[in-house]
């Protein structure tokens, strides 16, 4: 296996947000966490980032325990977080080199790996040459990504990647997760958007109330492809929910 997590268990004051949660993810895998508003799915990977301290649990990567090994396990992991922090006052290009300076990516092959990113994500290269605070949401998303891969980490955690990216750059960042998750890799996303978790996704995970409710491969989630992602979750998450009576007066 190759993240393993046991027992995580986070509470913000009184309110319990992850309880005795454990997961494995195996390599090749693109595990998707999916969950209400609010259920915990960014303190999860937060807490397997090291942003947030767990209250109790172990996490462990490539059979090296993360808080024990913080430094060599961060080299392997690359992270889009939710808020996605950039330097705003960098451009695009100097903050994708800063990146690959951070790990030690020797320049020529830096520069290679920033000239394929951007040239794959971005149609309008003059804006790499502008300060990042001028970005749109989406653009700064697609620097995000860019930054997160650039390492080739062999652990892709990524929080929200499809928001606020237009359909093209999200189809692109689909052909580009299948193509990132090998069998030496593991991928591990937080999504909404469960038209591109659908294209993504070997493995599914539902949180709620701070337990994981469904926790195995896509095609037990939708009974060998019987139902959508969208139609599996709502009949997991509100199975009695009557979804017209809910809105009769709006009719008449
Ligand atoms: N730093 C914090 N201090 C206190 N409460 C927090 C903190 N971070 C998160 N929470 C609470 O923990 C719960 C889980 O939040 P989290 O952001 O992990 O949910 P989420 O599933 O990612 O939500 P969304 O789908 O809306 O992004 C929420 O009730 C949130 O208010």
């Amino acid at each position: 296996m190759s993240l393993e997590i046991k027992g995580l268990t986070k509470a913000f004051g009184r309110k319990q947000v992850l309880q005795d949660l454990n997961i494995t993810i195996e390599q090749g895998h693109c595990y998707c966490l999916l969950g209400k508003n609010g259920v915990g799915k960014s303190t999860f990977l937060n807490c397997i980032l090291d942003l947030i301290q767990p209250d109790s649990g172990t996490i462990t990567l490539y059979g090296k325990d993360y808080h024990q090994n913080a430094f060599e396990v961060k080299q392997i992991v690359g992270a889009l977080c939710e808020d996605n922090p950039l330097i705003e006052e960098f451009t695009g290009l100097e903050y994708l080199n800063f990146i690959a300076k951070l790990y030690k990516i020797p320049t020529t092959e830096a520069t290679e790996r920033i000239t394929s990113l951007t040239n794959y994500f971005f149609t309008d290269k003059e804006s790499l040459h502008k300060n990042i605070a001028g970005y749109s949401t989406g653009m700064k998303k697609k620097v995000g990504i860019a930054a997160a891969i650039l390492h080739k980490p062999s652990v892709l955690i990524l929080d929200e990647p499809f928001t606020g990216l237009d359909p093209i750059a999200a189809q692109l960042l689909v052909n580009l997760i299948r193509n990132y998750s090998t069998p030496g890799r593991v991928v591990l996303i937080s999504s909404h958007d469960l038209n591109y978790v659908e294209k993504v996704a070997t493995h599914i995970g539902v949180l709620n109330d701070g337990q994981l409710m469904y926790n195995g491969s896509v095609q037990e989630f939708t009974m060998n492809g019987e139902n959508l992602i969208d139609q599996a979750l709502f009949q997991l998450l509100l199975p009695h929910h009557n979804t017209e009576s809910n809105i009769d007066w709006m009719l008449s």
